[in-house]
């Protein structure tokens, strides 16, 4: 594929790597605004920019027919308008808040634990999440959908961050250390034990190899708004 990476920053490069390694030419790579002209050449792109560009990246892309694999957190407050410009334009748009495929086994684990523990009103439920010093969100965008996951399956109704007292908020804690790649937790507690699931990354590589698979994926399909549960097929009752 020819492929436009948006965002040259450790995910961009990570991402490089692994698409060089399985055969696809980078025709373009920016850390700046797009140069659209530039952007054409290209039929496919993977954006993991920043919470203040992904919007517009997304969007042009989708305006200008090219397809476009998004693993940038903290701009979803905009989703909705870039599932309608896709729809409208006949694009293809796929979106992951983790792109690993261990964070989306993850993922199911969660809502069937979730789906397990809703009856059992002794157990209040909380997340955690531990990023690198640089990450500029907070939650983590995989929190979030650790968080929504939950909400399908019980009666919180909400998260919040930072942590509130209150029985219908989910509570998420982020902390920012030097060195970790991503760390998310869940944990049950009651007065008589606690439950705890977690998932830590060992590198960039995994969200990096699942961005390209995605891209790889998301080329043989019609236009459309697709998940990485799209590509994976996780085997899963939930
Ligand atoms: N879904 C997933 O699996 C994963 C998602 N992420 C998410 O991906 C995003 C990027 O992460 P990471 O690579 O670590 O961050 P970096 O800060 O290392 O990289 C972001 C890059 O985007 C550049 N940038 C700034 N403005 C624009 C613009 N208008 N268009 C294109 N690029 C721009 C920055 O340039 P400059 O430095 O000059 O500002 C920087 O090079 C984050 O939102 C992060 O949460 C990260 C890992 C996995
Ligand atoms: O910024 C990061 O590094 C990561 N961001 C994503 C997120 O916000 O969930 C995914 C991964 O945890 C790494």
């Amino acid at each position: 594929m020819k492929l436009a990476i948006l965002g040259y920053g450790k995910m961009g490069k990570t991402v490089e790597n692994i698409a060089t390694s399985r055969g696809h030419d980078i025709v373009y790579k920016t850390s700046d605004d797009i140069d659209i002209d530039r952007l054409k050449q290209a039929e496919i792109a993977i954006d993991f920019s920043t919470p203040e560009a992904a919007y517009f990246n997304i969007t042009t892309c989708l305006e200008n027919n090219i397809a476009i694999v998004s693993g940038t957190t903290g701009w979803l407050n905009r989703f909705e308008d870039a599932v309608k410009l896709c729809k409208l334009q006949a694009g293809k748009f796929l979106y992951a808040s983790n792109f690993s495929i261990g964070v989306n086994v993850f993922f199911e684990l969660n809502s069937q634990l979730a789906k397990m523990m809703s009856g059992l009103k002794e157990y209040d439920v909380k997340l955690r999440e531990v990023h690198h010093l640089e990450k500029k969100d907070a939650p983590s965008g995989t929190a979030i959908s650790l968080a929504d996951h939950i909400i399908k399956e019980t009666e919180y109704t909400n998260w919040s961050y930072p942590p509130e007292d209150s029985k219908n908020l989910i509570p998420i804690e982020a902390e920012r250390k030097a060195g970790v790649f991503g760390f998310h937790d869940v944990t049950y507690n009651s007065d008589i034990d606690t439950i705890t699931i977690s998932h830590n990354a060992k590198s960039r590589e995994g969200f990096a190899h699942g961005a390209v698979v995605a891209a790889e994926w998301i080329f043989k399909q019609n236009d459309g708004v697709y998940s990485m549960k799209d590509v994976l097929q996780l085997n899963s009752t939930t």
